[in-house]
């Protein structure tokens, strides 16, 4: 275990993940946040990104900053979802090695792993089968990011290495009706429901796929204690290890914010993997567990909505 010290770049520093990162860096006495706006830095530049990290050099570098959508976002404009994330994680990567940067911390996602694979994913399933449609592109990029950090480790021997996140929900998501991810879609159809005193409510697919959520916080914990060990895995989920089915999750959606009329099915719309649930053993046996169970975090992530939506500063985009 090292301790965290110096100069932190939190990419992405804006979005649900960057922000959590950045709320659970304050209490690190030792740190200096670093961060830059899009504007200021638009990653997808290759030549603002070398200026960037030659100027800077920071120590280390969390890496949350990528598009990110839901599964519609993902099947409808895979040619961004391929080409913008393969950039913005190359460009960078690169240049944080020619900065001499020691330590990189890549986020990918656990949808790297083939469609049909082995329940729960352990991480040595990378590659071993086809990816899902739905998100091909995106798991393209990211199994590119993955592979070029444990490339660099070994021939050039800096420790850059990866975490895969489950499905992430918390403070600060993007609650736009066709782009969001699953669980902000559904709390703010819900709760729209619930207001305007609609009799039902019809979530996408089946409802039969099955999923697992991490609290958003929890994820920024796990991120900050990889980064104090020595010599983690290449790449390692971070998740619950517990998954549930669609239609559980709007009937646990519904009882957070209250809404007691008909959930009805959609099937015209994509399930996407049918199931994904990560293997989090190797995660837990370096000593890492997550705290936030999804009903408290729904409760608490509702609360934030509320205020977001109360703030004019709810994300929808
Ligand atoms: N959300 C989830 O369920 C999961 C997310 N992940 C991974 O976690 C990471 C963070 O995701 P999340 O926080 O949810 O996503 P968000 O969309 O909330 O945040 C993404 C961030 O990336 C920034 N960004 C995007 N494009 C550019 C660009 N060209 N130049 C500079 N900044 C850019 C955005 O900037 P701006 O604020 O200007 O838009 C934003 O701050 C990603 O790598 C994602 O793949 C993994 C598993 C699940
Ligand atoms: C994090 C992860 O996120 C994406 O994969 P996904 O898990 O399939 O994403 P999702 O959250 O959008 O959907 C989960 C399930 O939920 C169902 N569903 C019901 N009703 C709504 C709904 O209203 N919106 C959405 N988005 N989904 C809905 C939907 O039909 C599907 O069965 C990829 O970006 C992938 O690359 C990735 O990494």
């Amino acid at each position: 275990m090292t301790e965290i010290s110096g100069k932190i770049y939190v990419a992405g520093h804006r979005g649900m993940v960057g922000s959590a990162v950045c709320r659970r860096l304050a209490s690190e006495k030792n740190c200096e946040v670093l961060t830059a706006t899009r504007d200021q830095l638009d990653l997808t530049n290759q030549r603002a990104v070398e200026d960037f990290f030659a100027r800077e050099r920071p120590d280390a570098v969390i890496f949350a900053a990528a598009r990110v959508g839901g599964v519609l976002a993902n099947d409808t404009y895979p040619v961004e979802f391929l080409g913008d994330n393969v950039l913005m994680s190359t460009f960078a990567i690169n240049a944080a090695y020619t900065a001499g940067v020691k330590r990189f911390l890549f986020l990918g996602s656990t949808c790297i792993y083939p469609r049909d694979c082995p329940q729960p994913i352990q991480e040595d399933a990378l590659l071993t089968g086809p990816l899902e449609k739905t998100n091909e592109a995106y798991a393209l990029a990211k199994i590119a990011g993955l592979k070029l950090c444990q490339f660099y480790r070994r021939q050039h021997g800096v420790m850059f290495h990866s975490a895969m996140p489950t499905n992430l929900y918390g403070p600060g998501d993007n609650y736009h009706p066709q782009h969001s991810h699953v669980l902000p879609a559904l709390l703010r159809r819900f709760h729209e429901a619930t207001q305007q005193e609609i009799d039902s409510v019809t979530i996408w697919g089946t409802g039969t796929p099955r999923r697992e959520f991490l609290y958003v916080d929890d994820l920024a914990d796990a991120l900050v204690f990889m980064l104090t060990q020595s010599n983690p895995p290449d790449w390692v989920n971070v998740g619950t290890g517990v998954d549930l089915s669609i239609l559980d999750l709007a009937h646990l959606v519904a009882k957070t914010v209250g809404y007691q009329g008909e959930i009805k099915t959609d099937p015209s719309k994509p399930d996407g993997t049918p199931v994904k649930c990560s293997d989090v053993s190797r995660l837990n046996s370096l000593g890492w567990k997550h705290q936030v169970e999804l009903a408290e975090g729904l409760e608490r992530t509702y609360d934030h909505f509320l205020s977001e939506l109360e703030s004019g500063l709810m994300r929808s985009v």
